[in-house]
């Protein structure tokens, strides 16, 4: 299969083979072309040159509704979700076929017997846009079992889960392809999750076929080096041993309400100090999102206030701006940047409206933004055709360097960060986490939002532990222990 966008060839007459119930998992760096390929086995993309034959027969997928037909179903990186309408709704109305007049009794009691039957569950009656990420994917999976789809293709099913929750959706998926139920191609940049579940591996590299194999026959650095080639795997930067500043980042009695007016945070105190990293860990849905939204000024506080630097903080542009606030939020294409404009244009979003980029406070100087862009896509490694290509091209990990690019590109006293590493590759996430080691040791307060326990320990200082709108536990890191923290992350 062959895939160009434009001038660039995202795929280059790849070949690959998923047998009948196996567990299939597809790597590459971010960019490699590992989600082209997928779109095109769907329909959603149509390739330049190239065939999917399905049982052995070549067949014609012109869009998703024919890769459907075939009982081939994806759960795609970003979420297809109709946020407005409740987790049933959406589940009803994801089939191809729905009758003129829902009979919903009946509808409900199927949907409940369905859910009996699950590992994991999602509320029926809520709305999806007061889910959180975590639920989102849970129900994203649910959707395809739903629908019946034997072939599921999976983009970074994980990425949002803690480990238990990922080890228990692989651990499904996997007995569903062991019982012969299914078959399941998934995309992952998570080595342990490959060596743990996968049966058989495919690797690209820069748009190329790099390899594959059974997964009992490679070691991981086999893994990565079909990956990344000779390249040396980057290291992160060390903690160094800065005393800690002032008190950066205050939040006294915090309340917030989340997307249905219910309370998300509770009476939240927290202080970060210049120079550390507090983490905070919790399953997602238990208001971590609503935290970083206040902060972000994307919702507004029910009580409580926040102070930077000792001054009240109303998460306005000019306060970010004047405080030296950067902020990193999940989901980044969706909550920091604008898809259809310019890799540019939103890498200038801070500062556009300020010299050089901003002439008499009118005139937009866009050579300026552009070059400065091409200073940040350089010195980020962001994988883009040039600061002209509408951001919403870029693929995921690369949309994420590019917002932490201009969130970094001023000497930042608070970092506010939520999943940094979300849908990332080994190399880009010890880049990543690097860099917010790096603003640290220069004396930031950084807030780092994690599901991902691992990546606490490696960056915090202090881990707390938060549970239903509520900052439940706290230790520093040195005396963290994983069992204690997922004892509170459970709400015990
Ligand atoms: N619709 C599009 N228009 C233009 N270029 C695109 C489009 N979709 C993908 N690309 C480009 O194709 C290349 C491969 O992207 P793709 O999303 O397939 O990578 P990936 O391996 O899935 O990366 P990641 O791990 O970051 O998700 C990238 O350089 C990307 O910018």
């Amino acid at each position: 299969m062959t895939k160009r966008f434009g001038g660039l060839t995202a795929l280059d007459d790849v070949t690959m083979r998923v047998s009948a119930g196996s567990f299939h998992a597809l790597l590459g760096e971010n960019g490699a072309g590992k989600s082209t390929l997928v779109k095109c086995i769907m329909g959603y993309y149509h390739a330049d040159q190239g065939q999917v034959a399905v049982g052995e027969q070549e067949r014609e997928i012109a869009n998703p509704r024919d890769a459907h037909a075939l009982g081939v179903g994806m759960v795609y990186q970003h979420f297809t979700l109709v946020p407005g309408m409740t987790v049933a709704e959406n589940l009803v109305l994801s089939r191809s076929h729905v009758p003129a007049v829902v009979k919903w009794a009946d509808e409900r009691r199927a949907l409940d017997a369905f859910m009996a039957g699950m590992p994991f569950r999602v509320p029926l009656d809520v709305p999806v846009s007061a889910l959180a990420a975590g639920e989102k994917q849970k129900l994203e999976i649910l959707k395809q079992l739903y629908l019946k789809n034997r072939f599921l293709i999976l983009d970074e099913p994980t990425s949002v889960l803690t480990p238990g929750e990922a080890d228990e959706v692989l651990g499904l998926l996997r007995r569903m392809t062991r019982e012969g139920k299914l078959t399941v191609l998934t995309i992952t940049h998570k080595f342990r999750e490959v060596m743990a579940y996968a049966d058989e591996v495919t690797v690209l590299r820069r748009g190329k076929f790099a390899g594959t194999g059974r997964v009992a026959d490679l070691s991981r650095s086999d893994m990565a080096e079909m990956m990344i080639g000779a390249r040396e795997i980057p290291h992160g930067a060390s903690r160094l041993d800065n005393a800690i500043g002032e008190p950066r980042l205050q939040i006294t009695g915090l309340k917030a309400l989340n997307d249905g007016g219910l309370p998300a945070l509770e009476d939240l105190d927290l202080t970060v100090w210049a120079g550390e990293v507090v983490g905070i860990a919790g399953v997602s849905g238990n208001g971590q999102r609503e935290l970083v939204e206040v902060l972000a000024g994307q919702r507004p506080s029910a009580a409580g206030e926040v102070r930077i630097g000792g001054e009240l903080y109303g998460a306005t542009r000019a306060e970010i701006k004047r405080h030296r606030l950067c902020l990193l939020p999940e989901e980044p294409l969706r909550n920091a940047c604008v898809a259809r404009m310019s890799v540019a244009e939103n890498m200038s979003f801070r500062s556009f409206d300020d010299p050089p980029f901003a002439r008499g406070g009118w005139w937009l100087n866009g050579s300026a933004m552009r070059g400065a862009a091409r200073d940040l896509i350089s010195l980020y490694k962001v994988k883009t055709p040039g600061p002209d290509a509408p951001i919403g091209t870029l693929s995921g990990g690369n949309v994420q360097r590019a917002v932490l690019a201009r969130e970094l590109a001023h000497d930042v006293r608070v970092l506010i960060v939520a999943n940094p590493c979300f849908g990332l590759d080994f190399a880009a996430v010890s880049e990543i986490r690097s860099q917010i080691m790096q603003a640290r040791n220069r004396g930031a307060a950084v807030l780092l939002v994690s599901e991902d326990l691992d990546e606490l320990f490696e960056l915090a200082d202090r881990i707390l532990v938060m549970f239903d709108g509520h900052l439940v536990y706290e230790t520093p890191t040195p005396d963290a222990d994983l069992s204690v923290i997922g004892q509170h992350m459970a709400g015990h």
